[in-house]
């Protein structure tokens, strides 16, 4: 169990992480969520020892990482992906991690099997496509078959084919009874593969739950009606509500002539329906998708807007533009954040240095 009490990490006037506090839990996968500069990296970083807070405890299993023993056996981590820069073998360079946590040369072998490289076992890493970089990584993470494994982004680079069997080998391990800690950006994905959520903003947590709590919290809640007499609906669903009736009902019109409504139950509106003798084809309650939850949960902590009104002449405004395609807060993969420079690119001052090699594709240079 990954433990994270009362963490917090400034640097200089910037606060990443502001007071967190949360647990991972084994037997299950935790989706660590955000939007862009939110602190994710920096509390896995802070978790894996890799910069010192500056206040509260990050632990693994009640132990601090720089105290545990043998830190590839007890937790296996994945950093944000960066370029593979070695000129050594895949093979190589899991056998050096390997070694040098006294770890048998077997796990190097069905670490490389487990993420599919073992035929490309003996080729220079540093020429490995993004992909085969994540999944080196992984292999590395994995190299002691650890208990808990924290992974920044690892469908990141990956093909579908890559993006599944990531998603399976995320819920395999945690059917076996590992802690996984994964962030993602990718919604869509995350609704598949995790059990929990931990979503923070600015640093601070927002939500520590259930996707199904965290979107049914969300405030989006909206019935779909199919009616041939969707006016007289809409005119009974709307009067002035009595005592002790639902108050702020809305109806909405979809191009396709079905209601949209906010603020009653689908059961409530089938009982107005029933009692105004229209006849309903349809009649089912909307769930918000991941993603429009973790928009609507989200608003007031995105630091990063683009500006897309001006790229786009305003069309974002009226709809149909650019801005109704990018969800805010969400650089295009690759862009930087004004005054967010990727945390490998920045000053090192302020870091701890690792004791050991935590991640896989950069720890052995
Ligand atoms: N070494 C550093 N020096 C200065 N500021 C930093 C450093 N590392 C992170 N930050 C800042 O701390 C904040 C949190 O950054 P972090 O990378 O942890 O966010 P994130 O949620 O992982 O973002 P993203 O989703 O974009 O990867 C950002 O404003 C970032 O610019």
């Amino acid at each position: 169990m990954i433990e994270v009490h009362d963490l917090s990490k400034r640097y200089g006037a910037k606060t990443a992480v502001d007071h967190l506090t949360f647990s991972v839990q084994p037997g299950r996968i935790t989706g660590f969520l955000g939007p862009n500069g939110a602190g994710k990296s920096t509390t896995m970083r802070l978790i894996l020892g890799l910069d010192r807070p500056q206040s509260g405890t990050a632990t693994i299993d009640g132990v601090r990482y720089a105290d545990l023993r043998e830190p590839l056996r007890k937790v296996g981590a994945l950093l944000e992906a960066r370029a593979v820069h070695t000129g050594r073998s895949a093979y190589n360079h899991l056998l050096c991690l390997a070694q040098s946590q006294g770890l048998p040369r077997k796990r190097v072998e069905e670490s490389l099997a487990l993420v599919g490289l073992t035929e490309v076992a003996k080729k220079r890493a540093g020429g490995f496509s993004l992909g085969m970089g994540q999944r080196l990584g992984i292999a590395a993470a994995l190299l002691g078959d650890p208990q808990v494994l924290i992974l920044d982004e690892p469908v990141n680079g990956l093909d579908p084919e890559g993006v599944l069997w990531i998603r399976n080998l995320m819920k395999a391990l945690a059917a076996a009874g590992k802690t996984i800690f994964v962030s993602s950006h990718l919604m869509s994905e995350m609704a598949q593969t995790a059990d929990h959520l931990v979503v923070i903003g600015r640093g601070a947590l927002i939500a520590d739950e259930s996707v199904d709590a965290f979107i049914a919290r969300s405030s989006d809640h909206s019935v779909l009606v199919r009616t041939p007499q969707p006016s007289q609906l809409a005119k009974e669903l709307e009067r002035t509500p009595a005592e002790g009736e639902a108050d702020g009902v809305t109806v909405a019109t979809a191009e396709d002539g079905s209601l949209i409504v906010r603020g009653m139950t689908a059961q409530e509106i089938g009982e107005k329906a029933a009692a105004a003798r229209v006849v309903l084809h349809e009649l089912t309650p909307q769930r918000a998708s991941l993603e429009e939850a973790f928009m609507e949960m989200t608003r007031g902590s995105v630091e990063y807007h683009a500006d897309l009104e001006s790229q786009t002449g305003g069309a974002g405004a009226a709809g149909g533009g650019i801005a109704d395609a990018v969800p805010p807060g969400f650089a295009p993969p690759g862009a930087v954040p004004p005054g967010a420079a990727p945390p490998a690119a920045l000053p090192s001052q302020d870091r701890a240095e690792p004791a050991v090699p935590t991640s896989g594709s950069e720890a052995a240079e």
